[in-house]
């Protein structure tokens, strides 16, 4: 090789040829672009074979499922069919089986590994309980709780079956005698729990249980709360991980995984977690046909909404056992003071008070001392009351999982229980300030929005489509508000509102400032700050309640979007533009939202909608200010729109010139008169409305809105009755014991436009596990203190 100074010769032997060092740096950077195009392809191509070979694995993994699922597991003449039945009768003092507790007994003493997915309270501990006594040895039972151990415990030791529980807080002598009678041939214990954070970290008692599993003790794995094996799921705990490792220490010893919430997704992610080559996928139907569900509007006025919790407990659930949750440990506390003062029997449960005094409000609910516990979401697992007669949420819950849970703690007796949610949108934002940061937070908590916006749907249907069940809402019953109280669906057109709410946001950045709901909603109604308000956006004629609802449909549907902010002290939550703002501002787009409107005779179908020409807004009223509302409410102003156009271009968000097919948008008008009417109506109506709740006999009309979040599944319909939209008000939801007991008729025409009726405890469980000891100052002077 030959160099001169400033280039380099290189001769290439092998070609043949002379090149310079800069030619050869070139050629090389080429061959190595070439190499890392190649990489990248075959990156990619490893992707797609990645992929290729989880979708195999799911479908070999389904097809050995189906394959496993297509014996009949529910007969009763398996080798142990005797002996299970005369357990259940004399031990477990039961005299059948609930749905798929056989077929999953059956299963576990097969040794086939099975996953069960059962509601709450479904009966999914007799289905390891019994299986441990019918087989030899003793089987282990991995629970995230202690509290849920202890009761569990307890039960046991009233049916006289010998089990015992290890934990972080089990004393030395409990370690030993426990670990002593895992590897003792003759050991008498049957079923010892312990938390995954022991498996995972106790190297002395996974080698005891090797041991015993070795001496061919050990009979059965079950893992509750399964799900939290998966990070999809809402749950999913580090721990859990772990137990990744059982099948493969332990392959013929039977796993029985058990939870009340698991989308198939979660399913088949659990089976791999768990290293489960096929198993058993038993799923009950999550319907819980003894339980009514409704929901109401929560007033903003504290003072009524206590008065309405108390008319509740002092006269529809008169002498009966319920929960009542809250979101904060604030309110908790707050709420049961409240309700003493009432003279109420109540308690208060949240993760924060010391576990004795925890005990001991539980103690007190479970021996009727206390009519009701006002707790958060620290008072769940594990509560097996079996005749609790209703469960209110006092603010909505985080996600239909979690309403469902909650809720699903009444009525375990299969007696008829009653299901109540009292939904405000200031509630929401309360939620989302907690939830956003998880990955699906918010748009689990949307979900519960949207169950709470819609009057008209079968709540059944809602929660079981949420569970991929299909449901009938014939099947439901009259054991839902809707369904009781059955409205012919209407859609009504808010594109205008959106883009109304478009022009306040906007007009409000350009003075610097972000709106809070509260905030653009008192833009909107012509209060709060002068300069936060637009002249062109038209007030409502409609209640406060509608504009909220309607806010509320925009955000669940992507109109809005939620912009949080970090201060020193909290969160806070300011509404912005969408993603689908763009669509919003789109001449031929429209945002439609299902209202209820005439109540239709019991029995006939909900999904049709009547006919009308014209488009009408959401709204509701007294009787009295049904025509000039309505009005109101019908009249399109082709001046609001162009002015509302012209505001919005000058803000320069994303303009469209939308006003074209403005005479299909039922604006208001917004000269002053018709202002001062419809708000003057609209606040006489939300007096009257006030007035009303206070008479429990009055019988007359509610009012309803829903949202139409579910459009696309319930097909389009552009027609609405002028009619059949009465501003009638909502009125005497409170109190109305006969109404939603036995009223199955509803009163003529009473098309109503409904408008419906902190320190979180979301880390409760890790507090369930370390306490933190803290009497609240307010349970000081009681007697559970
Ligand atoms: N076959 C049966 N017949 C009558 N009662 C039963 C039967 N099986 C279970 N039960 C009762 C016992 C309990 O009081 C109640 C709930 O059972 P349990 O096993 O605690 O439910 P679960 O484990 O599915 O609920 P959770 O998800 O809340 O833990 O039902």
């Amino acid at each position: 090789m030959n160099t001169s100074e400033g280039s380099s010769l290189v001769l290439c032997s092998t070609r043949n040829c002379m090149m310079t060092e800069e030619e050869e740096l070139r050629m090389a950077e080429y061959e190595l672009s070439e190499v890392e195009a190649q990489l990248l392809s075959l990156e990619d191509k490893k992707q797609l074979i990645l992929e290729r070979i989880e979708k195999l694995k799911d479908n070999i993994l389904l097809k050995k499922n189906q394959l496993l699922a297509s014996r009949n597991w529910a007969n009763t003449d398996f080798p142990w069919s005797r002996k299970v039945k005369e357990i259940l009768k004399s031990i477990f003092k039961l005299d059948g089986f609930r749905q798929l507790q056989l077929e999953t007994i059956n299963a576990t003493l097969s040794n086939e590994d099975v996953i069960l997915i059962m509601p709450t309270g479904g009966g999914k501990s007799l289905c390891y309980q019994l299986p441990a006594l019918v087989k030899p040895g003793m089987s282990i039972v991995v629970s995230p709780l202690v509290s849920l151990m202890e009761d569990q415990l307890m039960a046991l030791k009233a049916l006289n079956v010998n089990a015992k529980m290890l934990s972080a807080t089990s004393t030395k002598e409990e370690v030993n005698e426990i670990q002593n009678d895992m590897v003792n041939k003759n050991g008498r214990l049957k079923l010892l729990y312990v938390t995954p954070e022991k498996l995972a970290k106790s190297k002395r008692f996974m080698t005891k249980l090797q041991k015993m599993y070795g001496l061919g003790r050990l009979s059965l794995i079950a893992i509750d709360e399964v799900h939290c094996c998966s990070q999809w799921g809402h749950d999913f705990r580090p721990d859990y991980k772990f137990l990744g490792v059982l099948k493969a220490m332990f392959p013929d010893v039977p796993m029985l995984g058990l939870t009340a919430t698991s989308t198939s997704k979660i399913t088949i992610d659990v089976q791999k977690m768990l290293s489960i080559q096929g198993c058993l996928v038993f799923r009950a139907s999550f319907n819980r046909p003894n339980l009514y569900y409704e929901v109401r509007i929560k007033s903003s006025n504290q003072e009524e909404c206590l008065q309405e919790l108390v008319n509740l407990l002092k006269t529809r659930y008169k002498g009966q056992s319920g929960i009542i949750y809250t979101t904060s440990i604030k309110d908790c506390e707050q709420l049961m003071v409240d309700l003493r003062n009432k003279d109420l029997r109540i308690g208060c449960y949240h993760a924060n008070l010391d576990p004795e005094l925890r005990s001991k409000v539980h103690n007190k609910w479970l021996t009727g001392e206390y009519q009701a516990v006002v707790a958060t979401i620290a008072f769940g697992l594990g509560i097996d009351k079996p005749d609790v007669r209703f469960v209110i949420h006092h603010s909505l819950s985080k996600s239909m999982e979690n309403f469902y849970q909650e809720s699903g703690r009444a009525g375990r007796d299969n007696k008829k229980a009653e299901c109540i949610v009292l939904y405000r949108l200031a509630d929401v934002f309360k939620l989302s300030t907690m939830v956003f940061t998880q990955q699906t937070g918010l748009q689990n908590l949307y979900n519960i929005v949207a169950y709470c916006l819609d009057q008209v749907r079968c709540r059944r249907t809602i929660i079981a489509s949420y569970f991929d069940e299909a449901w009938d809402s014939q099947n439901c019953n009259a054991m839902c508000d809707n369904c009781r109280r059955p409205r012919e669906k209407k859609e009504v057109n808010v594109t205008q509102y959106c883009r109304s709410m478009y022009q306040l946001i906007s007009n409000a950045a350009g003075n610097d400032v972000k709106l809070t709901a509260q905030k653009l909603i008192d833009a909107w109604y012509g209060k709060g700050a002068g300069n936060l308000r637009v002249k062109s956006v038209p007030i409502p004629t409609f209640p406060r309640e509608t504009g909220e609802s309607v806010i509320a449909h925009l955000l669940v549907e992507g109109y809005l979007q939620e912009d949080f902010h970090f201060t020193p002290y909290s969160t806070i939550s300011y509404l912005k533009r969408g993603p689908k703002a763009a669509a919003a501002l789109s001449d031929e787009h429209r945002i439609v939202m299902n209202i209820s409107g005439k109540a239709v005779p019991p029995g006939n179908s909900l999904s049709h909608n009547v006919s009308s020409d014209k488009k009408e807004s959401p709204s509701h009223g007294t009787e009295k200010t049904n025509d000039a509302s309505r009005k109101n409410l019908s009249d399109s102003s082709n001046k609001t729109n162009s002015s509302s156009r012209k505001s919005l271009s000058h803000n320069s968000e994303q303009t469209k010139d939308f006003s074209k097919k403005s005479s299909s948008h039922s604006l208001e008008k917004s000269n002053d008169s018709s202002r001062k009417s419809s708000s003057h109506n609209s606040e006489k109506a939300t007096d009257d409305c006030r007035k009303s709740t206070k008479t429990p006999d009055d019988n007359k009309s509610k009012s309803s809105t829903t949202s139409s979040h579910h459009k696309k599944k319930e097909g389009k319909n552009d027609s609405i009755s002028k009619s059949s939209f009465d501003n009638k008000i909502y009125n005497k939801i409170q109190n109305s014991v006969s109404d939603t007991h036995n009223n199955d008729t509803v009163s003529k025409d009473e098309s109503t436009v409904v408008f419906l009726s902190s320190d979180s405890d979301d880390d409760f469980r890790s507090k369930m596990q370390v306490p933190q000891k803290r009497k609240a100052a307010v349970l000081d002077s009681d007697s559970d203190g």
